[in-house]
């Protein structure tokens, strides 16, 4: 066939604008701009949201939207039917008055309606332009209605295509049938002209590329992964009808049942069975599910080339012989068909986004009256005087040993005073640092630092301690803006800098944190001050806490917290976990709870916990496949020391398996020691613990072991700390916070109404518990909820005594014997430590076999 080199198109615009003596006229911009600048005091964004967040405007808006969907239709569907008449009036409309040309038109809604459907229907779209009209009324709905007609994203996004794809496939007919002259109103310019350009270099390619655009957009509308055939010999074997349950078989059932029934002696093929015994057997029904990948899903086209009826039910095909009708045969609809809503856009647009915080939604934060407010008390003060003598004392002690500064100036920080000098050339560092105890003797003050080179600053850094030193309130760190305002996952308030900033760290991103300290050199202040930041802006929905404290007296305080942030095991009574063999199983427990998420990131798709809780408030993640809003926990240990020399190699090691994997998944340690020893933080916690925190220590030894540097030797107490971090050593002053406002504070949040019990961690029985033997179970005497919990364990194939105690709402000991008797009937396999059970059965068909044989 002839290859058209011109454009029909073009020829027929012509001849109609000809036929009224003119020529289209070429569009002339003259690029000048009518656009005002805005008055500076006026601002445009807040006005639009707020005329958007108008309900009257958006009333208005919709109704004329709707009103103008209407009236598109219109002129695009006369446009259709008297389409030359139009285009001979759009092409004279430069030349002759309006009025003339507005008699002239013949569409249905006027000049204006000729012009517009000329555009969309003959520039555009052809036919395919009927589809932008239904968009514009399907957003004028949701915007009159406040709800939508259909899911709007997806409508338009397969009308937006249909229009497109209409307009290719039937410009290439019109391109291949040389109609162009009668019929290119039908595909509209996009089509035509690119099947025009796209012909010489592909020909037939064009179709082709045609039929794979909607090949494309299938697999991603439907989101179709994979193509399987259906499986056309097993059509022809008979099936039971229904399983034991009277439900109906899945497409993997009756795959399975096939292969079962290969030995059996001669498949019986439907219609010869029919034709067979009419009388007495009910018609079997074949029900198979099988992804809909094909480019033309209809259930007329599958059903035709199948020859058995077919519904579409969500993305799956179901079959069904269409002489058996399954509810004359008592069946029941096979839960696996049924439409996930968790695939569906619409659920945010119907429930809105999931809020955790709606588990408490009286819970009030607490306020920042239940801190005291030390304002007044103590300041740093260090007078001019003292700070011009301190200055003179260094430069003198330096010039002794020979060395000169060029300049020297100091900023009062709230514990110590940071002199910086600028050594003049030609000094060594090395011989300032050596200074260190006669700079310390000269200024008679106790705790020098010396830091030479001041990192990044081209100084050299001399901290002295203050007469009279600030003590930096809780309450003025918690209610300062950076804190307030701080976007961090888990924020936490360590201090204030030497420079007088307040540093708020994230605990999330350390990811672990390791704190040492002499006693009595605020460790404990420490551990308090955390837990209050985070208390403070976290809500009992987000943060759970793990408290051990094997002192057994510090923490005792946040008992309180128990219904609204405390995490325990589920057979514990206390909230904070003081006994040694509980801490074992707490932190075996953690990394059962660390797997099990990891397990629920694995189906989610996720890399880490914020993906997943986004994904999960979006309503993407199904609750009734185990998915649930993911709090962080945080782990604190009041005192390593005390654990490791009891249970050594038992905690060290769940230690570190956490420290290594545990960022991802939310859970986050702080451990704390008084003895810095190697043997408490061994090379494998350290290893583990980028972010360390050193308080006041008693030899450089020990300030090596935790910073892998001297200098928390020299520190002078009372919160006075080192922060090493991302290999960085900042010195901070730790906030104050007293025994007396954590007692309020626990109380104000312990008042309010919490959940009916503390977190439930993973239930974990240590090795003398755990081993469960088969001949102490006696499977005569079954618990009575045996049958259900052996289904819940099959249809969620894991073998866990929590899913038991969860979904049945059961205690745990009960949980316990029942998973007993599970694993003496062989449903489960034996214990295997952190780790879920096996799940030895693994479809409902075979336990209810096995259900049955118990029974007899
Ligand atoms: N940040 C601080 N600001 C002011 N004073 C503090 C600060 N931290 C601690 N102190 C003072 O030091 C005392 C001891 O602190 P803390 O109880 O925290 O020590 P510790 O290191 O936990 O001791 P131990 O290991 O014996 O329990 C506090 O009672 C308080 O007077």
């Amino acid at each position: 066939m002839a290859q058209p080199t011109t454009s029909p198109r073009q020829n027929t615009l012509r001849r109609n604008a000809d036929r009224n003596g003119t020529e289209p006229r070429p569009r002339i911009n003259n690029g000048a701009s009518t656009g005002r600048s805005s008055s500076p005091s006026f601002n445009w964004g807040t006005a639009i949201d707020r005329w958007f967040t108008d309900q009257r405007s958006t009333l208005t808006l919709g109704v004329l939207l709707m009103g103008l969907a209407v009236g598109l239709l219109v002129a695009c569907v006369s446009y259709l039917l008297n389409g030359p008449a139009d285009q001979s009036v759009v092409g004279a409309a430069f030349s002759e008055p309006l009025a003339e040309a507005a008699t002239e038109t013949r569409n249905w809604v006027g000049l204006v309606g000729a012009y517009v459907a000329h555009a969309f229907v003959f520039r555009w779209f052809g036919v395919g332009a009927l589809a932008l009209p239904i968009i514009v009324f399907l957003a004028g709905y949701k915007l009159t209605f406040g709800k939508e007609l259909l899911p709007l994203s997806r409508t338009t996004a397969a009308l937006l295509f249909s229009a497109v794809w209409s307009s290719l496939l039937l410009g290439y007919i019109v391109l291949v049938t040389n109609s162009a002259e009668t019929s290119s109103v039908w595909c509209g310019g996009i089509g035509y002209e690119l099947n025009v350009a796209l012909y010489g270099l592909f020909g037939w390619g064009n179709l082709a590329f045609i039929a794979f655009l909607l090949f494309a957009f299938v697999v991603y509308f439907f989101d179709v992964r994979n193509i399987k055939m259906p499986d056309v010999s097993a059509l022809s074997r008979p099936r039971s009808p229904k399983r034991p349950d009277g439900t109906l078989h899945t497409y993997e059932e009756s795959e399975l049942e096939a292969e079962e029934e290969d030995n059996e002696p001669e498949p019986i093929i439907p219609s010869k069975a029919a034709n067979q015994d009419k009388t007495t057997e009910p018609a079997p029904t074949y029900d198979h599910t099988v992804p809909v990948a094909t480019s033309t899903p209809t259930a007329d086209a599958i059903s035709q080339s199948t020859g058995v009826t077919l519904t579409i039910k969500n993305r799956d095909a179901v079959f069904e012989d269409s002489v058996a009708d399954p509810e004359e045969l008592g069946a029941t609809p096979a839960p696996t068909f049924e439409p996930d809503p968790f695939e569906d856009d619409d659920l945010v647009a119907l429930h809105g986004l999931y809020d955790p915080t709606l588990d408490l939604p009286q819970y009030q934060y607490p306020t920042n009256s239940l801190l005291t407010d030390y304002q007044n008390s103590r300041k740093a003060s260090v007078s001019d005087d003292e700070l011009t003598a301190n200055k003179e004392k260094i430069e003198n002690t330096l010039r002794n040993f020979g060395i000169e500064i060029d300049s020297i100036q100091a900023s009062i920080g709230p514990t110590v005073t940071l002199y910086e000098i600028v050594p003049a050339k030609g000094v060594r560092i090395s011989k300032i640092k050596s200074l260190e105890d006669d700079i310390a003797l000269s200024l008679s003050a106790l705790g020098i630092r010396i830091i030479a080179p001041m990192p990044g600053m081209g100084t050299i850094g001399i901290e002295v301690p203050n007469k009279n030193r600030e003590m930096v309130s809780m309450r003025s760190v918690i209610t300062s803006e950076i804190f307030s305002n701080s976007k961090f996952d888990l924020p936490i308030v360590l201090g204030k800098t030497i420079s007088n900033e307040i540093y708020v760290a994230d605990l999330a991103k350390m990811p672990h944190l390791l704190m040492a300290g002499a006693t009595g050199q605020g460790k404990s202040v420490g551990l308090n001050v955390l837990l209050t930041s985070l208390i403070y802006k976290k809500h009992p929905s987000q943060l759970k806490l793990v408290l051990v404290d094997p002192k057994k007296v510090e923490l005792t305080l946040f008992n309180k917290l128990e219904r609204h942030f405390l995490a325990k095991l589920p057979d514990s009574e206390e909230p904070i976990i003081t006994d040694t063999k509980k801490v074992v199983n707490t932190l075996n427990s953690l990394c059962i709870e660390m797997d099990n998420r990891y397990n629920l990131l694995k189906d989610a798709g996720c890399r880490n916990l914020k993906e997943y809780n986004a994904k999960f408030v979006k309503r993407r993640l199904n609750p009734d496949k185990g998915h649930h809003f993911l709090p962080y926990i945080v782990l604190i240990i009041d005192e390593l020391a005390d654990l490791m020399m009891t249970a050594g190699k038992e905690v060290e090691q769940p230690i570190a398996r956490l420290a290594q994997l545990a960022r991802a998944i939310g859970i986050h340690l702080v451990v704390a020691t008084q003895r810095p020893s190697v043997n408490v933080i061994t090379g494998l916690i350290k290893a583990n613990f980028p972010a360390r925190l050193s308080f006041k220590v008693t030899s450089k030894i020990d300030s090596r072991t935790i910073l892998d540097t001297g200098g928390a030797e020299q520190l002078v107490g009372m919160g006075d700390m080192l922060l090493s971090s991302n290999s960085d050593i900042i010195r901070l002053q730790c906030p104050f916070v007293d025994t007396n406002e954590i007692e309020d504070i626990c109380e104000f949040v312990g008042n309010q109404r919490g959940y009916d019990d503390a977190y439930s961690l993973p239930e974990f029985v240590g090795d003398e518990g755990g081993q469960s033997d088969d001949k102490d179970v006696d499977l005569d005497n079954r618990d009575p909820m045996f049958d259900e919990a052996a289904r819940l364990i099959v249809i969620h194939q894991q073998g866990s005594t929590s899913l038991i105690q969860r979904k049945l709402k059961l205690g745990y000991n009960r949980a316990g014997r029942l998973i007993d008797q599970l694993e003496a009937a062989k449903i489960v396999g034996a214990f295997e430590g952190s780790k879920a059970r096996d799940v030895l059965v693994q479809d409902l068909q075979h336990l209810e076999e096995i259900l049955k044989r118990l029974k007899e």
